[in-house]
């Protein structure tokens, strides 16, 4: 058993499926979830083996907590003095601290990380913390399994919170744009399937010139608005709506709910 994924859910499926997608045998990937329709559903889907936490920790080379933060000390509990030698533990859980997962599995080489659902399609962005127990190797591998599956940083712990709040979390924000546009075409008289249409379709193309331009956001942002233009009304619109101010407010509202859920 190569990689156990504990908790199956939403980032735990992004994972499994994009490593799946990048060349890994579903063979290699066991699962662990609560709920067993979940587990049925996995198994079918992507063809990898349903197993309880005993099997993952006595066997996985590596073992990725993706439970949700509260739920993670009862995993850690039952893993502790089950874990094999040479394990090494992977947390994705927000605002779980390597200070508290390392507490918990004394000895035990772990890295906390921050992925994000992109990883489903290969896109994914990920920041890596490693422990003080994991060795180079192990940090290589844990970087190895989130490159297959997009793009990954090596950071230290005190960015973790900042990083959610752009890569963690931002996804969230970009579909929030996305409906609020496809939103705005429907005012428009454009029919649903229309809007969306458009809307993904200027997503992916704006993503790929971010990624591809080699130009900043501030050019490119430029490049579409011309003089005294439909663009300036629109963005003139969003600067008296403080949409700007709004996403510096979020991020800073993420990062510190991230600190926050810390010490609960
Ligand atoms: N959803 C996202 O975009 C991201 C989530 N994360 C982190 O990933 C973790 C999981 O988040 P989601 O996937 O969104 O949550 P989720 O609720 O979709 O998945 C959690 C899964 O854990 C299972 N579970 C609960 N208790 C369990 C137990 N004792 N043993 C085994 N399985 C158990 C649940 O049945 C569920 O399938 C969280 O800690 C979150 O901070 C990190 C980055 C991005
Ligand atoms: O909302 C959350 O808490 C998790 C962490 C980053 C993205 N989703």
């Amino acid at each position: 058993m190569r990689i156990a994924v504990i908790g199956a859910g939403a980032m735990g499926e992004a994972l499994l499926s994009g490593w799946i997608a990048s060349g890994v045998a579903p063979t290699d990937i066991a699962i662990v979830d609560a709920y067993p329709p979940r587990v049925v559903e996995l198994e079918e889907r992507h063809g990898v083996t349903g197993v309880d936490l005993a099997a993952a920790a006595g066997q996985a080379e590596t073992l990725v907590l993706a439970v949700k933060p509260y739920q993670m000390d009862a995993i850690l509990a039952e893993l502790a003095g089950h874990l094999h030698d040479d394990a090494l533990v992977v947390s994705i859980a927000a605002g779980v601290s390597l200070d508290r997962l390392q507490k918990a599995l004394p000895g035990v080489s772990v890295v906390r990380v921050m992925p994000n659902t992109p990883a489903l399609v290969g896109k994914g962005m990920a920041g890596i913390v490693p422990g003080a127990e994991a060795s180079a190797a192990q940090v290589d591998r844990v970087q190895e399994l989130l490159d297959a599956v997009g793009r990954s940083i090596i950071t230290d712990e005190a960015h973790l919170d900042a990083l959610t709040a752009l890569s963690g979390s931002g996804p969230a924000y970009l579909f929030y744009v996305a409906e609020a546009m496809i939103e705005g075409g429907v005012h428009q008289g454009l029919t649903r399937p229309e809007a969306t249409a458009l809307v993904n379709q200027t997503f992916v193309g704006a993503a790929a010139m971010l990624a591809e331009s080699g130009r900043s956001a501030t050019v490119l942002r430029e490049m579409v608005t011309s003089p005294a233009g439909t663009t300036a009304a629109a963005l003139r619109s969003l600067d008296d709506h403080g949409v700007r101010a709004a996403f510096l407010d979020a991020v800073q509202a993420c990062a510190r709910r991230g600190a926050e859920m810390a010490t609960e």
